[in-house]
């Protein structure tokens, strides 16, 4: 191998990691359960490789069976660069940047606005740094794809000089977007510039409205809590729902931070069952079921608000884990949004096909979430590695 790219994505409860030599993907591996039980997935690409066990759990105990793994697998001296999904990149960055101290003490001042993700993504930066100081390394940003959207679609109706110290929407699952656009002329032709929904459907959730390949609207605003119903967090929310927590219920911060980021969602609504969809799916329990039909329904409301920005609809895109393997959550959103013509063909939805509708109204598209290929695509382009 030569100078491999090393790619890792720090995710709410997961840890993705791929390595890229010569522009090609060599090597990918999840590890999921990352908070209670940490278990390694590897890609068929690494038939044969032995992997790595993890001691603990967390993204620190993860990262350092990773690093001690690589050193091992393909040697400390050969990599060319380590690219990082980082969530908040804030309003300055709209691409990915190669990290320094200024750069880390910039992104440090975000992690309120992304608990879940910031301190890992910045802590694995950091780990690597100490293990190996002269690697280059790239911040590649979440929210970047969302700096074109029109300042209408970035502005809360909040006082001025709150939108001026930066409370604004700037959206996430960036990367997973900027992915999918870079696929739509293979899979929309013609109507790749047209009106696009997208719906990232994985642990975390959102949407976003797509319009010329580039982001007009998300779901997603200030932080990674607004929009559709997720694994564990509500999405929108009447924040009268918080004043009263604090004031009538006497909940603390980290009370109402714990409700909003791990308490709610599929978890909360199904009663503590799951936040997997794949468990909901398969459980007979009334609140379970519930929990599916209100994650159905959010999406659906979220969708109307993107299409209506959008003026119609030429084609919805479902991608991440439940975008990509949940057949009944498709068919439930696109018998929802039957009115405007959409059209889905069952066997094609069963089978998880690239294209699902009949032919008639707009396009459904599945595409792969590949957060893994953006990040190496954006470290190549930050520093210009030829032949990578
Ligand atoms: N076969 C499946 N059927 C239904 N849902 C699935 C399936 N496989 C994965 N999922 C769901 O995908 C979600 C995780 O998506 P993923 O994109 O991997 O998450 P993240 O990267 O945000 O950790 C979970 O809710 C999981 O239940
Ligand atoms: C931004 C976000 O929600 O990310 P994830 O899906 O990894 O939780
Ligand atoms: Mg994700």
């Amino acid at each position: 191998m030569s100078s491999p790219i090393l790619t890792i994505n720090a995710g709410s409860s997961s840890l993705k990691f791929a390595l890229y030599d010569q522009g090609r993907q060599r090597l990918r591996g999840l590890v999921e359960r990352i908070h209670e039980a940490p278990r390694l997935s590897l890609h068929e690409e690494a038939a044969g490789t032995e992997g790595f066990t993890v001691e603990g759990t967390g993204h620190a105990a993860v990262a350092h069976a990773l690093l001690d793994w690589l050193e091992g697998h393909v040697g400390q001296a050969s990599f060319a660069a380590v690219g990082h999904r980082v969530v908040h990149g804030g309003r300055t960055h709209d691409q990915a940047r190669r990290v320094d101290a200024a750069l880390l003490d910039e992104l440090d001042e975000l992690v309120p606005l992304a608990p879940l993700h910031q301190p890992q993504a910045l802590a694995i930066i950091r780990q690597i740094h100490e293990h190996w100081p002269d690697l280059p390394q790239v911040a590649c940003f979440d929210t970047a794809f969302h700096r074109t959207q029109p300042w209408l679609n970035q502005c809360y109706a909040l006082p001025r000089q709150l939108t001026d110290e930066g409370i604004q929407r700037y959206g996430f699952h960036g990367l997973s977007y900027a992915h999918v656009a870079r696929q739509l002329p293979d899979l929309l032709g013609e109507r790749a510039q047209g009106r696009v929904l997208v719906a990232h459907l994985g642990h975390g959730c959102s949407m976003c409205a797509i319009r010329d390949g580039r982001s007009l609207a998300t779901s997603m605003g200030f932080t990674a809590l607004e929009g559709l119903m997720m694994g564990r967090r509500a999405g929108s929310l009447d924040p009268g729902v918080v004043l009263y927590l604090l004031q009538g219920k006497r909940w603390n911060a980290e009370q109402i931070e714990r409700m909003l980021y791990h308490d709610s969602g599929l978890y909360g609504v199904s009663g503590g069952i799951s936040d997997d969809m794949r468990d909901l799916l398969d459980s007979p329990d009334a609140q379970a079921q519930e929990a599916v039909a209100l994650f159905v329904r959010r999406a659906v409301r979220e969708a109307g608000a993107l299409i209506a920005l959008l003026g119609g609809l030429d084609a919805l895109v479902f991608t991440a884990g439940i975008g990509e393997k949940a057949a009944a959550v498709r068919r439930a959103i696109c018998a929802e949004l039957g009115w405007l013509g959409i059209a889905l063909d069952d066997t094609a939805n069963a089978h998880h096909a690239r294209r699902l509708d009949t032919g008639r109204g707009p396009r459904v598209c599945v595409v792969t979430a590949d957060e893994e290929a953006e990040i190496h695509h954006s470290v190549s382009e930050c520093l210009a590695i030829a032949g990578d």
